[in-house]
């Protein structure tokens, strides 16, 4: 098991800066996903680990050897990784155990058994092993591309969106088959994706990165309740921002005053709720009312779009609830809007006094 520290990392393709003062540390024997938009660097990040591309500034160390600084350079093959990418990459003329033991030493290339236990770690059969890729679905082929990796007991592995590809049933049952086999190997992993469902499941830290530099890397469950900007907030899942006055520890919005996470200070605010936490009932005389203007129903649960009716600002908000799908609303009916648990501060500009200047 091996920790990986990023630190300082500047990266660029011909013309075109990527990666900008970039740190990251990943436990050894965790996981971190790197989320982001397309374009933002995710790649290139995989890249620079992996020793495929060099860093003009900053240091990549692999438990305690530098393997990329100013002056050090090591070479991929001497990096111990194992690379998942999005097509796994079977060579397919290769039989399974031929593409799992490919590039390993020639003793251990003979070593069926050792084939046949990385079979079983990700999922599959021992007896696949003499099976051609061609004779395989599309998330036994992804399974077969971990085992490839994990063969040559790799203290790191980095996967670029390896589940991308497959359809959801699928995408499930491999990644949990996958997180599994690293969990076993005790793997140091990170993992490139673009959904959120997967990042929040399968990791224990996120990392989300925008145009090179990472906005927030922390446990799923803080990035998701407490996101540092809404480019954070939107990257986890939907979100519902609206201006709100904080006074006290407590914030008055478009859906009354609610308590608030960890907010010291006063001022107006941008207030960030999930749609979960909103429930809707019939109105009844105290809770803000709001009118559903669209529906997205789901089966097991629904997304509804609500226009408060009296938003204190003035402004046209648009917020959207999360409910169970048999108690979605019709668009034009009036609901009550209930908050449960508490709202984030998302930015605050500070009230200041007349003593703060100077008066
Ligand atoms: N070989 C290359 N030459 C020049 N520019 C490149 C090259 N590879 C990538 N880039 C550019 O570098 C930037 C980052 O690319 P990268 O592949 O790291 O993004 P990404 O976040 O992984 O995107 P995606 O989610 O679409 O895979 C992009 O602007 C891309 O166009």
């Amino acid at each position: 098991m091996r920790t990986l520290q990023l630190t300082g990392i500047r990266a660029s393709h011909p013309r075109t800066p990527v990666l900008k003062d970039v740190d990251l540390t990943v436990p050894a024997g965790t996981t971190t996903a790197v989320l982001g938009p397309s374009g933002c660097g995710k790649t290139t990040l995989l890249r620079v680990i992996a020793g495929f591309m060099r860093p003009e500034a900053g240091e990549v160390r692999l438990g305690d050897e530098l393997v990329a600084g100013p002056d050090t350079w090591v070479p991929p093959e001497r990096r111990g990784f194992g690379y998942v990418a999005q097509e796994g990459n079977l060579f397919p003329h290769l039989d399974l155990a031929g593409n799992i033991t490919y590039g390993l030493p020639r003793r251990e290339r003979k070593d069926r058994a050792r084939v046949g236990e990385l079979l079983e770690l990700v999922g599959l059969p021992a007896d696949f092993a003499t099976r051609r890729p061609d004779q395989l679905s599309g998330g036994q082929q992804q399974r077969v591309a971990l085992a490839r990796a994990l063969a040559r007991r790799p203290g790191i592995v980095l996967l670029d969106e390896p589940f991308s590809a497959l359809d959801p049933e699928l995408r499930v049952a491999t990644r949990d088959a996958v997180a599994a086999a690293l969990r076993h190997e005790n793997a140091t992993v990170v993992l490139v994706t673009h959904d959120q469902a997967e990042a929040l499941s399968f990791a224990d830290q996120v990392a989300i990165m925008h145009a090179g530099r990472f906005t927030q890397v922390g446990a799923p469950p803080v990035v998701y309740r407490t996101p540092a900007d809404r480019r954070s907030a939107t990257s986890l899942g939907e979100a519902c921002f609206l201006p709100g006055s904080l006074v006290d520890g407590a914030v008055t919005c478009a859906l009354g005053t609610l308590p608030v996470s960890a907010a010291t200070g006063s001022g107006a605010c941008e207030v960030v709720i999930r749609p979960e936490q909103l429930h809707l009932s019939d109105p009844t005389p105290t809770a803000p009312l709001a009118l559903v203007t669209r529906t997205e129903y789901f089966g097991h649960d629904a997304l509804v779009e609500l226009r408060p009716l009296h938003a204190p600002t003035g402004e046209a908000l648009q917020l959207r609830a999360r409910v169970p799908g048999g108690a979605t609303p019709s668009v034009g009916d009036t609901v009550a809007v209930h908050v449960m648990g508490e709202a984030h501060i998302l930015t605050l500009e500070p009230t200041t006094t007349l003593a703060e200047h100077g008066a």
